[in-house]
């Protein structure tokens, strides 16, 4: 059987699958959770059934030694049956990485010289990548950017409007993220549909702890919200999204935030987590529901800027045919979907409410039969994207 094992590092935690490349099914995965915090959690699904730790898991490469622990006692067995490649998520591959890569000590290099503009992302990525590197010595390890799907973006959609020699001295311009997900949706949406990707204009909503929109012709990245790092945008679980800039001139001359302290603000104490108290949106649209005026102050603010998001990418597409959710909030929760799309009859938008409250882990669709736009909902499987990716970069 030839496998191949991706590693989906995150900040605070990262998920895996070990994939048989014959069928495309995941025969194990997992997540190693609170990766820093002082208990650890890891979830391990083997063909055996579902084992789960709590421990103590200071870093990544601890990380990475509990998910070998999990593979060892519940299997399969990684030393019998070695993955054929690694396959690893790196967030930004800045302007050097367009394709699926091949890890060198060079690459390397590269990764960590980008992770001033991923901070939250490249060196945990960086981590796993040499955790990995150690276990597996003897195999080609893969790294596939979330940067490289938006590469086709045209000048005007990835230029700030700041001084252009000083931009382009310190690599300012917009990369955009999430793009192995937007890709594999969009190309689902597409099969799903049963028409050429060639012929459709779609965004596709990517909206998990990290959310972003992505607009996309015929296939190609033309448009999308997260800018040079993966703050800018949609508000998220803890980042702010799209801010007037001078909020920070305004906040480090009066509030005396220097610039780590501004970082923390809009990385970490914002989103819904500087709205509501708490990051994750099962809690919040719970809150709202039960009228705490907080929550519901900062479910109304995320669907508000989903919503202007939607009416920009209809304008710069030109039409539209496909809006899909995918991730976390986007695969399940139908308050979320259903406000976004509420009063965009005009724009030939119309939602099915009994569509929309099934629960499933298949694609659907959730617009009404007279709907101009088809509304999907389409798991995203960044995983899959990458092992995919992997194999055809050693073959
Ligand atoms: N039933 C649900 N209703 C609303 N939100 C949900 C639900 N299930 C999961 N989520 C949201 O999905 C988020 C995680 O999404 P995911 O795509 O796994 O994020 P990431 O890959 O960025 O960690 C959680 O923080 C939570 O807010
Ligand atoms: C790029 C990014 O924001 O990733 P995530 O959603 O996994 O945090
Ligand atoms: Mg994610």
């Amino acid at each position: 059987m030839s496998t191949i094992l991706v590693i989906n590092s995150g900040s605070s935690s990262f998920k895996y699958q070990l994939i048989d490349m014959d069928t495309e099914n995941a025969i194990a995965s997992g997540l190693v959770e609170r990766i820093g915090e002082s208990s650890g959690h890891t979830t391990h699904r083997g063909p055996s059934g579902t084992s789960e730790r709590t421990l103590e898991i200071p870093d990544h490469t601890a990380g990475f030694r509990a998910m070998l622990d999990a593979f060892a006692q519940s299997g399969p067995s990684l030393d019998d049956d070695p993955p054929i490649a690694i396959g690893h998520r790196v967030v930004h591959g800045g302007k050097r990485f367009f394709e699926p890569t091949i890890v060198t000590p060079l690459v390397e290099l590269n990764i960590e010289d980008l992770s001033d503009l991923a901070p939250l992302h490249n060196p945990a990525n960086l981590e796993g990548i040499r955790a990995a590197e150690k276990a597996f010595p003897d195999v080609p390890h893969v790294a596939v950017f979330d940067t490289a799907f938006h590469q086709t973006l045209a000048p005007e959609a990835y230029t700030y409007a700041i001084d252009a020699e000083l931009a382009e001295r310190h690599r300012v311009r917009r990369y955009g993220f999430h793009g192995t997900s937007h890709k594999y949706v969009s190309e689902e949406a597409a099969r799903y549909l049963g028409k050429p990707l060639a012929d459709l204009k779609q965004i596709v909503l990517h909206l998990g702890n990290g959310a972003s929109a992505c607009a996309i012709d015929g296939g190609r990245s033309v448009d999308t919200s997260m800018g040079m790092t993966p703050l800018e945008g949609l508000v998220m679980g803890s980042r702010s999204g799209d801010i007037d800039p001078a909020v920070l001139i305004h906040l480090s001359r009066r509030a005396g935030l220097d610039t780590d302290g501004l970082d923390e603000l809009l990385n970490r104490r914002s989103g819904l987590v500087g709205l509501a108290g708490r990051g994750d949106m099962r809690d919040v649209t719970r809150a709202a529901a039960g009228g705490d005026a907080s929550a519901e102050r900062a479910l109304a603010t995320y669907l508000h800027r989903l919503k202007h998001y939607i009416g920009a990418y209809f304008a710069v597409l030109g039409g539209l045919d496909v809006i899909t959710f995918t991730a976390g909030v986007g695969e399940n929760s139908e308050v979320v979907r259903a406000g976004a799309l509420e009063g965009l009859g005009a724009l030939g938008i119309r939602l099915d409410p009994e569509r929309n409250a099934v629960r499933s882990r298949d694609p659907r669709t959730i617009s009404a039969d007279d709907s101009a736009v088809t509304v999907l909902v389409i798991p995203t499987d960044e995983e899959l994207e990458i092992a995919r990716q992997t194999q055809a970069a050693i073959a």
